[in-house]
């Protein structure tokens, strides 16, 4: 356990985060409340002379790390990326994940694939024995019904995200829709991620289970964090 104590639990994670990012490196910017909180101490460790280049995962990532005067770059432009840190929707014991709540998690599986090192942080009530979706799935508009068939085929059951903030199906930032695929329990999440991505007109699903070999998850709690996974800094 380390201490930091400030009594909520995702400022707790995503600032410990921020301690394993060094000068030079070009850091992959997650998406989400919790790796807010990172942005925002990366952003006073630049003031403070810090230098980096952040790869967002998203638009709102991006927006949020200019107004903190966090330098960007896109995947485009950056060979590996040193360390990313990101959020997750679910974290079982070992370290499957599923993501993509904020209908990011496409681009966070490249920003992720493109990283030497990956920190998710969470508070604890993203861990689980079992992940049990919904699984967050991006699909191309064409392709709507017959994945939406597929997918029900498989035994789950499909809703169409709508937007919170407006009328009609939520898009991503790469003009597609996102499905929340209810699934149930899953029991064997490497599976289910590669039949989902295998379905044409699927561009990716939210399980996220081949990284745990580079992962570090920080789990926040009222006064401290847990540290799971790989521990060196
Ligand atoms: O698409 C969104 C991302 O996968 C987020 O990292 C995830 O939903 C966790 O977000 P938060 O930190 O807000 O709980």
């Amino acid at each position: 356990m380390t201490k930091s104590g400030n009594g909520n639990p995702k400022e707790n994670a995503g600032y410990k985060a921020a301690e394993y990012v060094r000068d030079g490196m070009i850091v992959g910017l997650g998406t989400g409340s919790t790796v807010a909180f990172t942005m925002d101490r990366l952003a006073e460790r630049i003031k403070g002379g810090l230098r980096i280049t952040g790869v967002p995962t998203s638009i709102q990532t991006a927006m949020k790390a200019r107004e903190r005067g966090i330098p960007l770059a896109s995947l485009d432009d950056v060979s590996q990326i040193d360390l990313t840190i990101d959020g997750a929707d679910q974290i079982d014991p070992s370290l499957m994940l599923i993501k993509g709540r904020g209908a990011a998690q496409v681009r966070e599986r490249c920003v992720a694939d493109a990283s030497k090192r990956l920190i998710i942080v969470a508070d604890s009530s993203k861990l689980c024995d079992q992940l049990s979706g919904p699984v967050p799935v991006e699909v191309i508009p064409f392709a709507l019904g017959h994945v939406t068939r597929k997918l029900e085929q498989m035994g789950g059951v499909v809703v169409v995200r709508d937007g919170v903030k407006k009328d009609g199906p939520v898009l991503s930032d790469n003009g597609n829709i996102i499905l929340d695929y209810h699934s149930g329990p899953i029991k064997d999440p490497q599976a289910l991620e590669s039949e989902i991505n295998n379905i044409p007109g699927v561009v990716g699903c939210g399980i996220m289970a081949e990284f745990s070999d580079i992962m570090t998850v920080i789990v926040g709690e009222n006064d401290d964090c847990r540290i799971l996974g790989i521990k060196e800094e």
